[in-house]
Parts: structure tokens; sequence; C-alpha cells
């Protein structure tokens, strides 16, 4: 069979632990063939303290990488990252709806991780109203729960299943709220919801704040699942494990930002998920 391909729409983070860069190092690791659209160039200044930067692609750009893409080549699944604007977002819309793409995994970045504000908060509306309604599987983290399902902060597995429940009625097909190293449970705790039921997801939680682009990486490994024909279950079980041990085994680049090691699953193995 084939190599299959995929497509992530996503920010370039330069040091290289999420983002476009995240995306590209997953996909590899999972055996696709990875292709990009860039959205926006996020820099950090270590003179001040690491302070995000984010430079945007004009709109042409973006729709000329598109373009070959999508219909130079073909897609057998995609994800969104880093958008960035509103214009953006339609456009990633009218892609999906234009080429008819499957296997569509939403990844709402609002923030990146230690802030807890939306940089625009009309690109969050846009999320919940334009991209999210075409989602195979959106995924949220606490945070991004709470602003698209405006059940207000969550802080407990019930809060979370409450918040998965108004994210589905949006009309994406799965949710998969990510608990992660923010909810207080002594298991790091996702939930997958289809409409129907609940599948609780329970990883080892690791006691580390190396986790920059972990939600990067987790969707990544997600869409590569999905394009190899995994259903969505078993693409997030997998994905789970994946990012389970990317994080185990996550590292220090300096004193501000540790990413996650995406190698690490097939350097040290497999440790299961408990359902
Ligand atoms: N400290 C941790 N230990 C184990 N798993 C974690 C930890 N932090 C996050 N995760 C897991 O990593 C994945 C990404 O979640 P999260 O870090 O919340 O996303 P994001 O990077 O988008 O904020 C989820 O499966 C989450 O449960
Ligand atoms: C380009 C880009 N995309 C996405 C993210 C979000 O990262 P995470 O996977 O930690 O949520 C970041 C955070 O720095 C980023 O720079
Ligand atoms: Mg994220």
């Amino acid at each position: 069979m084939s190599i299959r391909k995929v497509l992530t729409i996503a920010g370039s983070d330069s040091s290289g632990g999420a983002g476009i860069q995240a995306d590209l190092k997953t996909f590899q690791e999972r055996g696709v063939y990875g292709m990009t659209a860039l959205t926006t160039i996020v820099a950090m200044d270590p003179d001040n303290g690491w302070a995000h930067q984010v430079f945007p692609v004009d709109l042409e750009t973006l729709k000329a990488q598109l373009k070959t893409i999508v219909e130079g080549i073909g897609v057998d699944a995609m994800k969104t990252g880093m958008l960035g604007s509103v214009e953006i977002i339609e456009l990633a819309a009218e892609t999906i709806d234009r080429y008819q793409l499957n296997n569509v995994v939403i990844d709402p970045v609002m923030v990146c991780k230690g802030t807890d504000e939306v940089l625009h908060p009309e690109t969050a509306v846009a999320l919940r109203e334009v991209l999210v309604p075409r989602a195979t599987v959106v995924t949220p983290n606490l945070f991004e729960a709470w602003q698209l399902s405006g059940h207000g902060p969550i802080r407990t597995v019930e809060d979370m299943k409450a918040a998965a429940k108004k994210i589905h009625e949006l009309g994406a097909k799965y949710v998969l709220v990510k608990g992660g190293g923010k909810l207080e449970h002594e298991k790091a705790v996702d939930v997958l919801y289809d409409g129907e039921t609940f599948d609780i997801l329970e990883g080892d939680r690791i006691d580390t704040t190396y986790t920059h682009g972990a939600g990067c990486t987790y969707s990544a490994a997600i869409t590569a699942e999905l394009a190899k024909g995994a259903s969505v279950p078993e693409a997030v079980r997998t994905a789970k494990a994946f990012i389970t041990e990317a994080i185990r085994h996550g590292f220090p680049l300096n004193q501000y930002v540790g990413p996650t090691l995406h190698a690490a699953y097939r350097l040290y193995g497999k440790q299961a998920v408990q359902q």
C-alpha cells in the first residue's frame, strides 16, 4: 500500500516543539507523509522573558500552499493548529468543503501554554461557528473546551463530559477534551465523546513542566492514525500512548521551555493505556 499523505494547516514554532514542527516530526514517527500550509510564524525573545511574537503569513500565500497540496496532490487526512485570524479559519473551512476532505482533526489552538487569555477573541468565535462543525475530531484542552462550550471553568471529569456534550452539539463528530496536567486527578485523563458514549482515556500523569507542544503532537498522531485507516477511538488510543511517552521523555531547551520528545514512543517503547 502506498504511503498515506497528511496535511497540517498550522503555525511555525521556531523552537521546534509545537506547531508545524511538532506535526511533521509526529507524522514521520507515525509513518505517514506530511505536508504543510503555514499560517503564522512564532518567534520567542530570549531578551524579554521568552515573549511570543507572532508574524502572520498573508492570505494569498496560504491559498497558494493549500492549492499545491489539496488540488495538486491530495490528502488522506488533515489537521489544523494555530490559525491566527478569522480569514484563515474561514479559508480552512472553505477548503474542507470545496475538496470534501475527510478525516479532519481540528486542534482549536487559542493560546500558548501558560497563558489563559485568548489573544484574539473573535478567532475563538470563528473556531466555534465555522470550523468545529466540520471536525471529525476536535481536541480542546480545558481552557479551549471552556471557551467553545460556554460551560465555565472545567475542574472535574464531570465538567469535561458536560463541555464535550455542548461542543458535540456544534456539529463535531467526536469531541476529545484533554484533561492533561491541569486537571486535579491522579491520572492524565481525556474524555472522548461521539454523541452517545463517553470513552475515558487514562494515561500515566507525569510530573513535569516539559509539555510544550503536547496538544499539537497528540492531534498530529490522531491525524496520522486516521490516514492509515483507524477508527477515531482506535486513533485516539494509539495517539494517547504516543503522547504519554513523548511527555515522559520531555526535556528542557533552556530556562523557559521544554518540549515533548516526539521520538520517545519509537525509542523507549510502549506503555499500555488503561481504559
Ligand atoms: N503532565 C502530564 N502527564 C501526562 N499526560 C499529560 C500531561 N499533561 C498533558 N498530558 C496529556 O497530553 C495531551 C495533550 O494535552 P494538553 O497538554 O492539555 O494539550 P495542550 O498542549 O493543547 O494544552 C493529553 O492527552 C493530556 O492528557
Ligand atoms: C505555532 C504554534 N502552534 C501551536 C502552539 C500550541 O502548542 P501546544 O501543543 O502546547 O498547545 C504553539 C505554542 O507555542 C505554537 O507556537
Ligand atoms: Mg494546544
